[in-house]
C-alpha cells in the first residue's frame, strides 16, 4: 500500500480520524497508563447540544456539509426561521455569488467546521462547547467566486474564516470574532501538469491523498506526507507552512511551492513566473505560512517528482538520543539523506515498541527510522554504521511505515481512558538541541508535577544548520484537563523562547501561538506585517486574531 492507495478521512467533528478505522487501545496500554494514575472521566456531555451561544439556531433535524452543499441547503434553513447567524443580507449576498445551495446554515454543518484537532479543541467538542462556531458555512467552487466573497465582506459585514482540511492544530479556525467559513474543498482540481517543468497546478481545496491519486495517475508524487494526510489539504499545507513525513528527501511545502494564486479583500495576487528570481524580495514567502489573514490561497503550482518504483525502510539501533543525535546531524549536513530520517528518544522508543527486544535483548537505546523512495542508498548506511549504528532490517521500518497513519488514533481512545495526551514541536539549529530538549521536558514535568506525565521526543524534519524537536505528552487528567494542559503548554512556550528556538516548526501559529509569536517576531516585525494586512485587508475581514493581534479596523 502507498500514500496514493489511502482514501482521505472524512472526519467527524471532535474525533480524529476515518471513522471506519478507529482503534481500541492495545490491552498493555490501558496498564501502563494505571501507573500515571490515569482513571476514567465520568462521562463527557453529549458533543454537539446547544448551550446557548449568541448565534446558535435550535439544532435542525439533518444536514450536515455533505446535504448542505446539496440542493436547498440555505433555502431551507431561511425557511426554518428564527435565530440564525447571519441575517438575511448576508444571506442574499453569499447566495447571490455561489447560489444558496452553497451556503450552509444547518447546524449540523456549522458544527461540523468549528474548530479544529488539538487536544484542547477534542476536549471542548467533549464538553459540548459551542463557542467559535461558524454562523455560515459557504462551498465556493472557483477563484472567481472566492474573491467576490472577500471583496464584499466588508460591506456585509462578514469575518471570513478560509477553511481547508480542517485539521489545524492551533486554533486555526476560531478567530476573534464571529465569522462564515469558507470551505474550499469545490476546488478540488488538478489544473495543469506541466510534464516538461514537473510542476503541478493544485487547486486548494485538494485533500493530500486525492492530490496523490492525481498525480500518480500521470506517474508523480508530491511526496507530502504529514501525519495529517488523511484529512488535511493542499491550501491548509500552504497556508501554515506544513512539513511532511519525508521531508529528508522532498522537503517541506512550502519548498515545494513554485506559483500561488491569493484572492483578498482588495484583489488576486499572483506570484511566482519563474522557479527563482531576483526581482525583489521573495513574496511568495509572504503568502505561505500567512494562514489566511491576508486572503486565501485559492491554487498552488508545486514542483513534483516522478514516482518512485521501490521504497525502503528500515529501523537503526543506537546506545542513546545523544549519539543517534550525530548520526542523524552527520547525514543532514554531509549526507547523503534519505527520504524519511526519524530519530526517537529513549522515552519514545520504549513507549511506542511493543517488543523492546526489537533493539536486540532488552539492552535498551534508541530507534531510529530511515526511508528511501528509490534504490537504498549504502553510503547512508555506512555513516549510520560508522556513528554507532545498528541495523535491525526492514522489519521496525515497515511496521513504523504501515502505522504512520494510525498514531494519531490512539489519541481519542486514551481521551476515553482519562489520559490526556497532547504534541508540541519547535526548532533550533544542532548546537542547542540537546538543552532545548533538556529544558522542554524539564517545563513539562514541572508543571505536570501533580500528574506526573512521559514526555516523549524525537526528530524527524532535519536540515544543514538545525532540526525540529516533537514532543509527545501523556499524564492523567485533572478535572479541568484543558487548564491543565494551557498550563503545561504555557510553561513549554517559555522554556522554547529562553532556549532562542521557534514557537513552531511546522504546526504554525493560529490564536494558540499568537502571543508568542508576536513576541519571536520582536514589535517592528510585527508592525510590517499589520502594515501588509491594511494593505490587502484594510477591513479585517479575513481570520481576525489568527497569526497576528486584531488590529482597529477602517471604517
Ligand atoms: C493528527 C494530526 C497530525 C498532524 N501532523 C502534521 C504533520 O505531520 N505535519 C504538519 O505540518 N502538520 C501536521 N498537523 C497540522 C495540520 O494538519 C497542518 O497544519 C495542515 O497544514 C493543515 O491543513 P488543513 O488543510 O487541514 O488546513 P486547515 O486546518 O483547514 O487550515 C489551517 C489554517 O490555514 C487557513 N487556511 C486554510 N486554507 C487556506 C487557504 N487556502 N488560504 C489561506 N488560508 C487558509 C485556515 O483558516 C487556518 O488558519 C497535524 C494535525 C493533526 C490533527
Amino acid at each position: 500500500m502507498t500514500e496514493s492507495d489511502l482514501p482521505v478521512a472524512n472526519l467527524t467533528p471532535g474525533r480524529w480520524g476515518n471513522p471506519a478505522q478507529s482503534v481500541e487501545l492495545p490491552a498493555a496500554a490501558r496498564d501502563a497508563l494505571k501507573h500515571l494514575g490515569v482513571r476514567r472521566p465520568t462521562p463527557p456531555a453529549e458533543a454537539g447540544e446547544e448551550s446557548g451561544h449568541p448565534g446558535a439556531e435550535p439544532a435542525p433535524e439533518a444536514g450536515g456539509a455533505g446535504s448542505a452543499v446539496g440542493a436547498g441547503g440555505a433555502r431551507s434553513a431561511a425557511a426554518g426561521g428564527a435565530g440564525l447567524g447571519v441575517t438575511a443580507g448576508q444571506l442574499e449576498f453569499l447566495s447571490s455569488v455561489v447560489g444558496s445551495q452553497h451556503v450552509a446554515l444547518e447546524w449540523e454543518a456549522r458544527w461540523g467546521h468549528t474548530r479544529g484537532y488539538s487536544t484542547t479543541d477534542l476536549l471542548r467538542f467533549r464538553a459540548g462547547d459551542t463557542d467559535d462556531v461558524p454562523d455560515a458555512v459557504v462551498y465556493p467552487g472557483t477563484h472567481d467566486e472566492v474573491q467576490a466573497i472577500l471583496a464584499g465582506a466588508a460591506e456585509h459585514d462578514l469575518a471570513v474564516v478560509p477553511y481547508a482540511g480542517g485539521t489545524s492544530v492551533v486554533g486555526g479556525l476560531a478567530p476573534t470574532r464571529r465569522f462564515i467559513t469558507l470551505d474550499l474543498r469545490r476546488l478540488d482540481q488538478l489544473e495543469e501538469l506541466d510534464e516538461i517543468s514537473r510542476t503541478a497546478t493544485l487547486q486548494a481545496g485538494v485533500r493530500g491523498p486525492v492530490a496523490e491519486a492525481l498525480l500518480a495517475e500521470r506517474g508523480y508524487t508530491l511526496g507530502h506526507f504529514p501525519q495529517s494526510y488523511e484529512g488535511a489539504s493542499i491550501g491548509g499545507y500552504a497556508a501554515a507552512r506544513s512539513s511532511g513525513q519525508s521531508s529528508a528527501g522532498y522537503g517541506r511545502f512550502d519548498q515545494m511551492v513554485v506559483a500561488l494564486t491569493i484572492a483578498t479583500p482588495r484583489g488576486t495576487i499572483q506570484l511566482g513566473r519563474a522557479p527563482m528570481s531576483a526581482a525583489g524580495p521573495d513574496l511568495r514567502q509572504l503568502i505561505l505560512g500567512s494562514e489566511g489573514a491576508f486572503g486565501i490561497i485559492t491554487s498552488v503550482v508545486v514542483r513534483i517528482r516522478p514516482r518512485p518504483t521501490e521504497r525502503h525502510f528500515e529501523g537503526w539501533r543506537f546506545d542513546d538520543f545523544d549519539s543517534g543525535l550525530t548520526a542523524v546531524r552527520r547525514l543532514a549536513q554531509d549526507g547523503p539523506l534519505p527520504t524519511v530520517l526519524r530519530l526517537s528518544d529513549e522515552v519514545e522508543t520504549a513507549v511506542n515498541l511493543a517488543d523492546p527486544d526489537v533493539l536486540g535483548g532488552g539492552s535498551g537505546g534508541v530507534l531510529a527510522i530511515i526511508g528511501f523512495d528509490g534504490p537504498y542508498n549504502q553510503a547512508t548506511a555506512d555513516v549510520l554504521t560508522a556513528s554507532g549504528g545498528t541495523n535491525l532490517g526492514e522489519g521496525p521500518g515497515e511496521t513504523w511505515r504501515l502505522g504512520r497513519y494510525r498514531a494519531p488514533y490512539l489519541r481519542d481512545p486514551l481521551l476515553d481512558e482519562g489520559a490526556l495526551v497532547e504534541t508540541l514541536e519547535t526548532a533550533t539549529f544542532w548546537s542547542r538541541v540537546p538543552a532545548l530538549k533538556a529544558a522542554v521536558t524539564q517545563a513539562l514535568v514541572d508543571a505536570l508535577s501533580t500528574t506526573p506525565p512521559l514526555v516523549l521526543c524525537h526528530i524527524s524534519h532535519v536540515y544543514e544548520t538545525g532540526a525540529s524537536l516533537y514532543f509527545t505528552v501523556i499524564c492523567a487528567q485533572t478535572d479541568d484537563p484543558i487548564t491543565q494542559w494551557r498550563t503545561a503548554k504555557a510553561a513549554a512556550n517559555k522554556a522554547i523562547a529562553e532556549a532562542g528556538a521557534t514557537i513552531s516548526h511546522h504546526h504554525g501559529i493560529g490564536t494558540d501561538h499568537r502571543a508568542a509569536y508576536t513576541a519571536e517576531i520582536g514589535p517592528l516585525a510585527l508592525e510590517a506585517l499589520h502594515a501588509v494586512k491594511q494593505t490587502l485587508d484594510p477591513h479585517n475581514v479575513m481570520n481576525p486574531g489568527i497569526l497576528l493581534p486584531e488590529i482597529q479596523r477602517l471604517s
